[in-house]
């Protein structure tokens, strides 16, 4: 379980987290979104104890950080942004290395070295890690998040680096993680990836906490996960007709449209309009970011 209670960093007299309130319970998968510089990975320093909060407080597991820093160490699995390892050492002496700070014996040490590197799909790679790609090094961090095999994983950005099928691995395990009762915070700037793993998410922007809920929530923040597409055509054209449309907005004479649809059809109303002999004069695309979906809500100023 983790719990912030008015946690609070200032810096320059200016709040990088502003009177954060927060309990995320355990084999919860909660999702920390928001726009570079919101106070995410703040947030994170102070939860796992590597930075002191200005005021407030957070436990980990019911233990206060910042009173009970090496206890707290014990119980957490961190994956900072960017993970250092020995670049001249394998993943297997890396992670070998990284479990020696938890007591466990040779033969222990071992077997959990062994289980992680499949688990990341790192087995039987013998490079040292100084050659390794970014999405090796963020599949290692992971494994090294997990290799005292934490009550609370926090893992900042976890996807920045991996290719597709890093993010089908990497998903699989938070999912099986949270199965088995860890209690997992993942931050990220990007929506769809945390949809797609979080049971629960909260919105951060400027230090604060505008927004959090459960996957009722994510669903609706999905729901303005939409494309806009603005269409133009030399002669009028007919009513356009797809399930993946949600508003259509035509002008009077039929020669420009404004679609909302749920996904990019702008090549799905290109094939229909040359199949009509309407010649398009002009299909923009606009999508939706991060910025419009968390203004939304900071405008609703939903807490
Ligand atoms: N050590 C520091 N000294 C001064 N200001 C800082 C420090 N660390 C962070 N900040 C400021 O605090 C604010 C929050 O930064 P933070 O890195 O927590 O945001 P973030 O949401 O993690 O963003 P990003 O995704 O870009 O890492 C920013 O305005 C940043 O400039």
């Amino acid at each position: 379980m983790i719990r912030c209670d008015h946690l609070t960093k200032i810096y320059n007299s200016i709040a990088a987290v502003d009177d954060l309130c927060l309990e995320i319970p355990a084999g919860e998968v909660f999702g920390l979104l928001g726009p570079n510089g919101a106070g995410k990975s703040t947030t994170i320093l102070m939860l796992v104890g590597l930075i002191q909060p200005t005021s407030g407080a957070c436990s980990i597991d019911g233990t206060e950080v910042a009173a009970h820093p090496i206890e707290v160490k014990k119980k957490i699995g961190y994956m900072p942004e960017d993970v250092g390892f020995y670049p001249d050492r394998t993943a297997e002496e890396n992670l070998d290395y990284a479990a020696r700070f938890y007591g466990l014996s040779e033969a222990e040490r071992k077997r959990r070295v062994d289980d992680l590197l499949a688990l990341v799909g790192l087995d039987g790679v013998g490079t040292k890690v100084g050659g390794y790609s970014k999405g090796m090094r963020q599949r290692l961090g992971l494994a090294r998040a997990l290799v005292n095999e934490p009550a609370v994983v926090i893992l900042d950005e976890p996807t920045a680096n991996l290719d597709p099928r890093g993010v089908l691995d990497y998903r699989r395990i938070v999912r099986s993680l949270a199965d088995r009762g860890t209690t997992v915070l993942v931050s990220s700037h990007i929506l769809s990836e945390v949809s797609k793993v979080c049971t629960s998410v909260g919105i951060l922007a400027r230090g604060k906490l505008i927004a959090s809920g459960d996957r009722e929530m994510l669903s609706r923040a999905a729901m303005q996960d939409r494309v806009t597409i603005d269409v133009e055509t030399v002669t009028p054209m007919p009513r356009l007709t797809n399930p993946e449309i949600l508003s259509a907005e035509y002008s009077q004479d039929t020669c420009s449209a404004r679609i909302v649809a749920k996904h990019d059809i702008s090549g799905f109303i290109a094939e229909t309009l040359y199949a009509e002999g309407i010649l398009p004069r002009r299909l923009a695309v606009e999508m939706p970011d991060m910025e419009d979906i968390l203004l939304s809500y900071y405008a609703e100023g939903t807490a």
